[in-house]
């Protein structure tokens, strides 16, 4: 089950919107949840020091301290 807030209509179309919107959003949008997915699987993930989850609003959100971290490897259990 998803829990997404409710969004007012034309306020996030990074895709684009109407007739001409991107023909690639379903596929990247999993793409992305697919890389994610096994990103977190394999590291742990941690800001170095200075870094913040702040966010600076240009047109588009980017994160205002770079996003600098640390990935440490998990132990990973192998499936045979
Ligand atoms: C994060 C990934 C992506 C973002 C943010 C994105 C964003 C966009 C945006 C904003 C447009 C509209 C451009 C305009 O109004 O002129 C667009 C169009 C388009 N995108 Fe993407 N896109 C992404 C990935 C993809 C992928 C993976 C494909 C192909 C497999 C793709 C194929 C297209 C095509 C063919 C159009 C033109 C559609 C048309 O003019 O009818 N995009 N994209």
């Amino acid at each position: 089950m998803y829990l997404i807030a409710p969004r007012p209509h034309f306020t996030y179309f990074p895709f684009s919107l109407g007739p001409r919107s991107c023909i690639g959003q379903v596929f990247s949008q999993m793409e992305a949840k697919v890389v994610m997915a096994k990103l977190l699987q394999i590291f742990e993930f941690q800001l170095t020091d200075g870094q913040s989850f702040d966010m600076v609003d240009s047109g588009t959100l980017q994160p205002k301290d770079g996003v600098m971290c640390r990935a440490c490897g998990h132990e990973v259990p192998r499936i045979k």
